[in-house]
């Protein structure tokens, strides 16, 4: 009795977590690869065995990788086996081969490191593994091993802006009144543990995709919060969008208060030390909440400050720990209100030039290399048939 009322009590204690929280976004899976083995031939009669199938992945927009996992539970995947040539067949048919439809962004890495491949197209194929060559004269008509490999893939989203921020800095808010996407809103921290996707449309259907990243914190290097876990998201997108809270942010009372400014600060720093080339990146920063009362002022301070910051941060009182070594520079500031949707569309306008800007650096960059090709072809040709 005691036993049953034991047991009882426990499976009552087991709560299952909210539904939000277990589903999970899966950005690395790992898998065991295995090509299939050749068939033999058949030395009699010349017969060839059929070469084994290969493991390929395919790019899918809608595709994800929580599916793979769920398809093959054991995490290892096996292409067909090459048919044996036989007396009545006597060239043995190729073994199947298995797709692996993997989403957009995804890059495939092998056990040494090295990259098989990346996939940012729909229909672009990489093969991980790859069948054995079937039986023939040339190897005594002994079918061969496929390749096997363990691999690992990992998706990067592709987004046109990468949205960075401390939590409860209104990143879901922004994300909801600028886009279509419908984010979990709360006032606690970390209510975003996935990164949410959104595209923001403009009236000549222009399209132009945003992703809201779960909140940086101080000390997010030394896995504080959740840690640097999905910065990796922002390194394929084409712009940063930092976002602030006008009152500055405190975890918890435990923690100390930090002001706008400082948050701004603090942000620079984790993605310096996540990685500093993140930092060439066109930003804009947006100082949300101007709603509240007093705010005005925090946010022309913060505006001013940042006309010529390395002076600021000399005369000012700023702790050394949170000064990061190279400072981002903003290309805009602009305040908003993502509660009141003040500002919203002024911030759509200005994120769309940018944009459009950049595509047209980059097809200068790309009018710059083939002039480059066209005046140096002759010497390029010198050089031998190798180089075309
Ligand atoms: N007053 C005011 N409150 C806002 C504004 N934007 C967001 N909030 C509130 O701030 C809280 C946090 O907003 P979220 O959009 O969830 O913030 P977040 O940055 O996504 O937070 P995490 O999911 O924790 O990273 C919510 O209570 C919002 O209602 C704003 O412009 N003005």
């Amino acid at each position: 009795m005691v036993l049953l009322n034991r047991i009882l009590f426990t499976v009552k204690e087991i709560k299952r977590p909210r539904k939000y929280l277990r589903s999970k976004f899966i950005d690395t899976v790992r898998l065991h690869v295995k090509g299939g083995t050749g068939g033999t031939g058949l030395p009699k009669y010349g017969g060839l065995g059929g070469q084994g199938g290969c493991v390929y992945c395919v790019g899918k927009e809608d595709a994800n990788l929580g599916k793979i996992i769920s398809q093959h539970r054991a995490k290892t995947v096996v292409a067909g086996h090459g048919e044996d040539s036989r007396k009545v067949r006597i060239v043995g048919a190729p073994g199947s081969d298995v797709k692996l439809e993997v989403p957009l962004g995804v890059t495939i890495f092998r056990e040494d490191g090295k990259v098989l491949g990346s996939i940012d197209k729909d229909g672009e194929t990489v093969i991980v593994a790859r069948g054995g060559p079937g039986g023939t004269p040339d190897n005594s008509f002994l079918g061969h091993f496929g390749q096997v490999h363990h691999i690992r893939l990992d998706l990067k989203l592709i987004a046109d802006i990468g949205l960075v921020g401390f939590p409860n800095a209104g990143k879901s808010s922004l994300l909801k009144v600028i886009s279509r996407a419908k984010p979990r809103i709360a006032n606690y921290p970390f209510t975003t543990i996935k990164p949410n996707m959104g595209i923001i449309q403009f009236e000549d259907k222009r399209q132009i995709s945003i992703a809201d990243l779960p909140g940086l914190i101080e000390g997010a290097h030394i896995n504080i919060g959740l840690g640097h876990k999905f910065l990796k998201h922002v390194e394929r997108t084409k712009l940063l969008l930092f976002i602030a809270d006008v009152q500055g942010f405190q975890l918890s009372p435990r923690h100390l208060k930090r002001s706008c400014l400082e948050t701004i600060l603090l942000l620079n720093k984790e993605l310096e030390l996540y990685n500093p080339e993140l930092l060439d990146k066109p930003a804009i920063l947006a100082v949300n909440k101007l709603d509240l009362n007093g705010t005005d002022t925090i946010f022309n301070e913060v505006k001013e400050s940042f006309k010529d910051i390395e002076k600021f941060l000399k005369n000012s009182k700023m702790p050394a720990e949170i000064i990061p070594e190279r400072i981002i520079r903003f290309e805009n500031i602009i305040g908003i209100s993502a509660l009141e949707r003040k500002g919203i569309n002024d911030l759509k306008t200005l994120l769309r030039n940018r944009l459009d800007d950049h595509a047209e650096e980059i097809n200068a960059d790309i009018i710059d290399a083939s002039e480059l090709l066209r005046r140096n072809k002759n010497i390029i040709l010198e050089r031998g048939p190798q180089i075309t």
